[in-house]
């Protein structure tokens, strides 16, 4: 994708020419190699140059109902291109699954209010290919993968979103005539929220509660179809519609979902986990919990999407911080380019860090989880809930981490900022509404520090620990002594960690006392701010140490300019978080008022290295201008003359003199009250 071929702003020209490393250089690291950019650039170009499209037009000023309509519009045009470059390509799951991850920020310069389709090829797609039997899948797949079905992942009920074990939806099984009965026996057990249900998809996985010769076998995944393939009218029974407007996410379409007498055939229910012979004898699986992996893979997701919405608002922030000049520093001087002062900078630079070391959890990540899957293969789970537990705390952290970041971007634009040209709202809008879904974050907070203190006790009795929280070991053999600072990136890492066990030491306590007069369940949740913190402070440990190791591998890998890089923005970040956490460190750490104003000190002049890369690491995110699209984070930095661009094309000046003077304001004035 070619940059904008204006002339760039004089001052972003310049910063551009101290730039002391090889942005391509880095470009290629963010995206996993040469080829992998060239894919990248390839497969965005491809779509986004479709004049099919329509992208001209603005569609945050349509209505709801238009807006959905042209998402639909949009979508299509997409997975109609989409299924002819995957032929072009060859035509293997591999070239599908490259072009759809390249069509991730595609999506959102097509669809910028949500995709009308995600949930198709996300959830529904992988609860199929994961939960199913073999026969189920050559029967469900291929009409997946060629659209003849579209799906939804319908789980989430008016009543009850977290705690899934209380869903009402109901599935009664017959021997007899060897289907299933699904009802919504309340209001609240309709679904909501389910993304794409309301009026787009024909299909669902529906989660409900399996009644097998009368007993309750708990939740189960079903296929139902729900709208006639033809009409696309909603099938007998099925009440179906759009939960309305959103604060955000206005073209993903969320619905809702009841069932009355609604029949499913044997063959709908997903059994490669739960089983259910014909006659109705349930069978258990190894564990119960392989129904949430969906979730998992998904929470696992979220972090390079968390990564990649605060580099495109870092991005903005910093290439408009550039060209902004506003208030001198000395009287007497011309204003500088507000990036000069240095509150600018601490609202931007570790931001930018945060996007970096996100992005090296989110590969760590995406290992980890392909390792504990194929160990699932083979039947050993054993270390399911230590993933479950990391993809629950770094889901929650990092999209906490990833809306205030955001939002630090927009206020950093000061009052264009708030523009919807700026390109920070809907960038906004996705971060908060990540810190919801898939697990709402104080919940995802609180099953991670369910293992903390699990490991912790098992620390406290000579017993064996994962690898990332073998630090809990060190706080017990201080016994009740403080880890003394110092101030090395291993030092800030031990730091945290003493902070984080201290902070798992003090839910424990908190629990074990409470254990005297309360149930082990009230004691835990009276002690649940020192849990949520415990884990909080625990995702931060994992991001911190993955970010020290990865980091260091890619400077072996990298020149040593960009080597350079990548050092300082792990100390920015290193720096950042402990400053930031100092309250925490403070109260298990042996640390001086000296060595906070070095830490102090230490972020300045990590600031004032960082200064001139800034913009060349903004750079190597590499968001094309249509992918961006921002009035302030074009790549020209011509801001000014975007921003009355975009305000003349507001449809209220379209005309010179809008209907409502005639007809309200001219009387009114003449009224003389
Ligand atoms: C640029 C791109 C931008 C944007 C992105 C694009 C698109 C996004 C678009 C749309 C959004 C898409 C999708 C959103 C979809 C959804 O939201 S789907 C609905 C998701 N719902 C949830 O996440 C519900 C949250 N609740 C839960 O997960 C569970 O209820 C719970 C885990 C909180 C608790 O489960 P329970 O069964 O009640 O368990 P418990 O009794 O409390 O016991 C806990 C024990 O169980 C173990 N455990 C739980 N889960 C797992 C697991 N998955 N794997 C392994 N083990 C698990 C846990 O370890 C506990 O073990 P103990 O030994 O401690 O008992
Ligand atoms: C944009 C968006 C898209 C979505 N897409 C889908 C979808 O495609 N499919 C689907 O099935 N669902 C979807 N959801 C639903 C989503 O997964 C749930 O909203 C989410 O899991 C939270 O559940 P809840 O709404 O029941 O919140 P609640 O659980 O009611 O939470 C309300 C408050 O109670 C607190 N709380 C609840 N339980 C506990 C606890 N155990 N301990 C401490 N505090 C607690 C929470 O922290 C929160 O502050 C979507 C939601 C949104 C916002």
């Amino acid at each position: 994708m070619s940059k904008n071929l204006s002339i760039v702003n004089k001052d972003l020209k310049e910063e551009r020419d101290k730039i002391n490393f090889n942005v391509e250089e880095f470009t290629n690291w963010f995206y996993g190699g040469a080829e992998k950019v060239k894919e990248k650039k390839y497969i965005e170009n491809y779509f986004l140059s479709d004049k099919d499209l329509n992208l001209e037009l603005d569609t945050s000023y349509l209505s709801y109902k238009d807006k959905y309509e042209e998402a639909v519009r949009r979508s299509i045009v997409v997975y109609k291109k989409l299924y002819k470059l995957h032929n072009e390509m060859g035509g293997t799951h591999e070239d599908f699954v490259k072009i759809m991850e390249n069509l991730r920020f595609t999506m959102g310069a097509i669809n910028p209010e949500g995709n009308p389709f995600v949930l198709h090829f996300s959830m529904f797609a992988l609860t199929i290919m994961n939960m199913t039997n073999d026969e189920q899948k050559a029967e469900w797949l291929p009409r997946i993968f060629n659209c003849n079905i579209l799906g939804t992942y319908a789980q989430t009920e008016l009543g009850h979103g977290t705690y899934i074990q209380r869903l009402e939806t109901t599935a009664t099984y017959d021997p007899k005539t060897k289907e299933f009965t699904l009802n919504s026996p309340t209001l609240t057990s309709y679904k909501w929220w389910p993304g794409n249900l309301g009026h787009t998809v024909d299909h669902a996985i529906v989660m409900a509660q399996l009644y097998s010769q009368g007993k309750c076998h708990g939740i189960q995944p079903f296929i139902v179809q729900l709208r006639d393939s033809e009409t696309h009218k909603p099938l007998p029974g099925i009440d179906i519609g759009d939960i309305g407007n959103k604060v955000g996410f206005q073209t993903v379409n969320n619905g809702f979902l009841g069932f009355k007498n609604v029949k499913v055939p044997y063959k709908n229910m997903l059994m490669k986990n739960s089983k259910l012979l014909e006659d109705g004898t349930f069978i258990k699986p190894k564990n119960a919990k392989l129904n949430y992996g969906t979730m998992v893979i998904i929470r696992v997701h979220m972090i390079i999407d968390a990564a990649c919405r605060i580099a495109k608002a870092t991005t903005i922030a910093l290439r408009y911080s550039l060209v902004r000049r506003q208030s001198p520093i000395n009287p007497n001087e011309i204003e500088p380019k507000i990036i000069e002062h240095i509150t600018q900078q601490n609202k931007i630079f570790p931001g930018i860090a945060k996007a970096v070391v996100f992005k090296c959890m989110a590969d760590y990540l995406t290992k980890l989880h392909l390792s504990i899957t194929q160990e699932g293969n083979t039947g050993n789970l054993a270390r399911m809930p230590e993933l479950h537990a990391l993809s629950c705390c770094l889901k929650a952290v990092c999209t906490n981490e990833d809306a205030k970041t955001v939002e630090v971007c927009r206020l950093s634009c000061g009052g264009h900022g708030f523009l919807r040209s700026a390109g920070l709202d809907d960038v906004y809008r996705n971060s908060t509404a990540a810190q919801t879904y898939e697990g709402e974050n104080t919940v995802m907070l609180l099953q991670a520090a369910r293992f903390l203190i699990k490991s912790f006790n098992e620390a406290r009795n000579g017993g064996s620990l994962t690898e990332g929280v073998k630090y809990l070991f060190d706080f017990i053999g201080r016994n009740g002594k403080r880890e003394i600072f110092d101030n090395s990136i291993n030092g800030i890492l031990r730091a945290i960690q003493a902070a984080a066990a201290g902070r798992t030491y003090i839910a424990w306590k908190h629990i074990e006392d409470d254990k005297r007069h309360n149930s082990i369940e009230v004691a835990t949740n009276l002690a649940g701010v020192h849990l949520t913190k415990a884990a909080e402070l625990h995702g931060y440990v994992c991001l911190l140490q993955v970010g020290i190791e990865e980091i260091e591998k890619i400077i072996r890998n990298v020149s040593p300019a960009l080597g350079l890089v990548f050092k300082n923005i792990l100390e920015l970040f290193a720096v950042d978080l402990i400053l930031n956490k100092i309250g925490d460190v403070i109260q298990h750490v042996d640390i001086s008022n000296e060595d906070i104003e070095k830490l102090e000190k230490q972020m300045e002049t990590l600031f004032k290295f960082f200064r001139t890369s800034a913009i060349g690491v903004v750079d190597g995110f590499d968001f094309s201008d249509p992918i961006i699209d921002s009035t302030l984070g074009s790549y020209d930095g011509n801001v000014y003359e975007n921003l009355i661009n975009a305000a003349r094309k507001s449809p209220l000046n379209q005309e010179d003199v809008n209907r409502t003077f005639h007809l309200y304001i001219k009387p009114f004035m003449k009224s003389n009250l």
